[in-house]
């Protein structure tokens, strides 16, 4: 069920339909958000490992659709290329349709909202909460080193671009950020630590979702010792009931046997007293 979603061939999608869908499936949305190589990818593929969410990036699903060929898969690749925010309508439909196809009910989006008219767009058509919004905090200095190390051949990866995108994250996404934390939604940690102790801090922030996955164990784990302890009983009967069936057996066939050398020596004494 976890695991990262390709991106859907098309954003022709119907807004009503995906908004109707999403009102009657229950999703558990956990948005990730930080500064351009604060580490959400990183983070995100070890919470898909360890906590079973599906994966959403809305770079990654934005990027697929720029290499469409479409009219729209032009115009985003001219906005990313200029670190800026493709409008909602495009992203927000091929988030919903990632969601769908997913077949999962737990969903990490990355790098959305990215601003108020995002957020707002996906309210609207999704009408789902997040859980809470996990915000990876890190200083600018780290990030430029981290994006110029990244070599994942992205064009947007040049220090003239990241200091765009930068510029973005201060102005769009931190007013986002300070939305949810005014309904007590953000879970910051700092991210300028290594991978493996921002994933501590990362784990801690998870561990609701941990209790699930136990309380989903357990009962399955009795189911187990259930069948086990039922199975021994019944080659304990089978063995006691072999072995009784055995003495019943050898019983009666030497009491057979005695009653034939009784009666043998019978027909022999009564043969000789004739
Ligand atoms: N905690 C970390 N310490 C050092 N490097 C990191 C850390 N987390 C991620 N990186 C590296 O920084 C780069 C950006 O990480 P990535 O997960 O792609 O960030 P984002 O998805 O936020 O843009 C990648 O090359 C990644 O390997
Ligand atoms: N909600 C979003 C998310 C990303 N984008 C665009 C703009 C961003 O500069 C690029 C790349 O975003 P991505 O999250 O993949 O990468 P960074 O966090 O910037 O390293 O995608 C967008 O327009 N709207």
């Amino acid at each position: 069920m976890g695991g990262r979603v390709d991106a859907p061939s098309s954003a022709n999608i119907n807004k009503d339909a995906y908004g109707s869908i999403c009102n009657g499936k229950v999703f558990k949305i956990v948005f990730v958000l930080g500064g351009p190589g604060s580490g959400k990818g990183t983070q995100c593929a070890n919470i898909v490992r360890h906590f079973g969410f599906t994966h959403l990036s809305a770079g990654d699903l934005l990027r697929a659709e720029s290499k469409s060929g479409s009219e729209t898969g032009i115009m985003i690749e001219n906005m990313l290329r200029e670190g800026m925010i493709v409008p909602s309508e495009v992203t927000v439909k091929l988030l919903l349709q990632a969601m769908l196809e997913s077949g999962n009910d737990k969903i990490l989006i990355d790098g959305f909202p990215r601003n108020e008219e995002n957020r707002v767009a996906f309210e609207n058509i999704a009408k789902v909460e997040p859980e809470f919004v996990l915000f990876l905090d890190c200083p600018q200095d780290e990030l430029e080193r981290r994006l110029l190390n990244r070599n994942q051949g992205r064009d947007d990866d040049n220090i003239e671009t990241i200091r765009k995108r930068f510029k973005v994250f201060i102005e769009s996404t931190l007013p986002v950020i300070e939305f949810y934390t005014m309904k007590g939604k953000v879970r910051k940690i700092d991210a300028s630590k290594s991978v493996g102790e921002v994933f501590e801090d990362v784990k801690v922030v998870f561990s609701q979702f941990e209790v699930e996955e136990a309380t989903f164990e357990k009962p399955k784990m009795n189911r187990i010792v259930g069948f086990e302890l039922m199975m021994c009983l019944i080659k304990r009967l089978i063995r006691d009931a072999e072995r009784k069936w055995r003495s019943i057996l050898s019983g009666m066939a030497y009491t057979c046997y005695l009653l034939y050398i009784c009666a043998r020596e019978f027909v022999e004494i009564y043969s000789e007293a004739l």
